[in-house]
Formats: structure tokens, sequence, C-alpha cells
């Protein structure tokens, strides 16, 4: 599991995360939520390594992360899917997936049959530069490329930003589906209120960089946990 404790987070001298805890644990997934700018970015960059905690503690399979570099908490099964996605335009679909295998022993570099079964549109796509995908293909080609790393922690930001409602279903099936092998932690930070709360298992609202509200799926239910998000 993935357990957070109290952590601050600074840029320079403006405090972004204060004392937040959370927890992500195999065959579940934690929704993080709130408006913009309250820290949901910022606390997906702690877990992943891109931003130093100042204090807190950080464990992830009982293991202190908190002094890894990313490529080790890559490593140690961690794969993050940006906001943005950042696949590589000038690089083909199959060399974008394949972008993951560095991670790997010889002998496991191949990509999941699993990958083209979630988005057969990515197997259509093969020889395709990653740039030339709708904005929707790429967000499918970022969460396959994660996949390719075999990770038991995915961590998403935003992946249905953008995204047109036919593909947005797709992901959130590829979500659940990935949900119910039960050996991987999800974290999804979304601000589409119904779509995080369908699949969350768990979840966190932020405000200003604090966890104002901790709580399982049917607590979500009625307005009190929507209204928190709306300005
Ligand atoms: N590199 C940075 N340097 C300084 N301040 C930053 C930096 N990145 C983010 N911040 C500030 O930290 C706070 C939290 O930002 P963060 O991006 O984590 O929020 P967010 O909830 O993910 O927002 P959004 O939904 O808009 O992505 C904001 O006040 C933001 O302006």
């Amino acid at each position: 599991m993935l357990d957070i404790r109290e952590i601050d987070v600074f840029y320079g001298a403006a405090q972004a995360l204060r004392g937040v805890s959370m927890a992500a644990h195999p065959g579940r997934v934690t929704s993080v939520l709130g408006r913009n700018g309250v820290g949901k970015t910022t606390l997906l960059r702690a877990i992943t390594g891109r931003q130093q905690i100042r204090s807190g503690k950080m464990e992830w399979e009982g293991r202190d992360l908190s002094r890894l570099r990313p490529e080790a908490r890559a490593r140690a099964g961690i794969a993050f899917v940006p906001q943005g996605r950042e696949i590589f335009p000038l690089l083909t679909v199959r060399e974008n997936l394949e972008t993951g295998f560095s991670l790997l022993p010889r002998r496991e570099r191949r990509i999941p049959e699993e990958v083209f079964q979630l988005f057969p549109v990515l197997q259509e796509m093969m020889g395709r530069r990653g740039g030339d995908l709708s904005g929707g293909q790429q967000q499918q080609l970022a969460i396959g490329r994660a996949m390719v790393t075999r990770p038991r922690l995915l961590v998403l930001d935003e992946p249905t930003e953008g995204i047109q409602p036919s593909i947005i279903q797709d992901i959130g099936r590829a979500i659940k589906y990935l949900r119910g092998r039960g050996d991987m932690a999800i974290v999804l930070v979304e601000q589409y209120f119904d779509f995080a709360r369908d699949l969350a298992d768990d979840f966190i609202v932020l405000e200003r960089g604090q966890v104002i509200r901790a709580g399982v799926r049917a607590d979500m239910d009625g307005d009190s946990v929507r209204n928190l998000l709306t300005v």
C-alpha cells in the first residue's frame, strides 16, 4: 500500500501541501478531488518523486519513498500518467510504448496483450507518430505506456481533461479493469466529479493544500462533496 502521513510541500516560500495524509491500496481507486490550484498535481508530483517533501512520511510497500529519485520509484512499481499526457510526438505509438522497457529486465520487455484489449486503437495505429493521434488516443497511449512497466501503483492526473465522451468511457472501463485485477493501487486526480465518483473506492478532497474531506465512495453520494468542488 501507499501510506502518506502529514506531508508538507513547498515551492520556495509558498506552501503547496499542508499536512496531507492519504492511502492507496491494491484493488482500489483513491480519487483526489479539488478545485483548480489546490495542490492535486503537487501531491502526485510528491508521490512520483518530481517534488521533494519537506516533512512527513511517505511509504510504499513498507519502504520509505521520500529519498528515492523518480526513476527509482518507477522501478519500485510506481507509474505516472501526467496531465497533458507527455507523449513523444515524433516517436511512433510502438516506440512510445517501448519507452517503458528501460525499467524492465530483458526477458519482460514486451507490450502486455491487455494494452491492446483495452485500447484496440493503439494496435491499429502502432506505426503512426504519437503527435498524429487525437487527444483521446494520446491519453490511451499514455495509460498503455504506463501499463508496459507493470506498475503496482498507477497515478493518473486528470485523464479525462479535454477528451471526448466516448473515449472517457473507454478510459473509465480500463481503470475499472485494472482495479479489478486486484494487484494494482490506483490514485486518480480528477476534476470531473461524476467520473471520479464512479471510479472511487476511497477519496480525499483538497482545498488550499489541505485535506478537507476524506472517505469512502458511499460518502460521496448526495451533494455534500460535489458542493465542495463548485466555485
Ligand atoms: N512550479 C511551481 N512553482 C511555484 N508554485 C507552484 C508551482 N506549481 C504549482 N504551484 C502552486 O502550487 C499550488 C498548487 O498547484 P497544483 O498544480 O498542485 O494544483 P492543482 O490542484 O493540481 O491545480 P490544477 O487542477 O489547476 O492542475 C498553486 O497555488 C500553484 O500556483
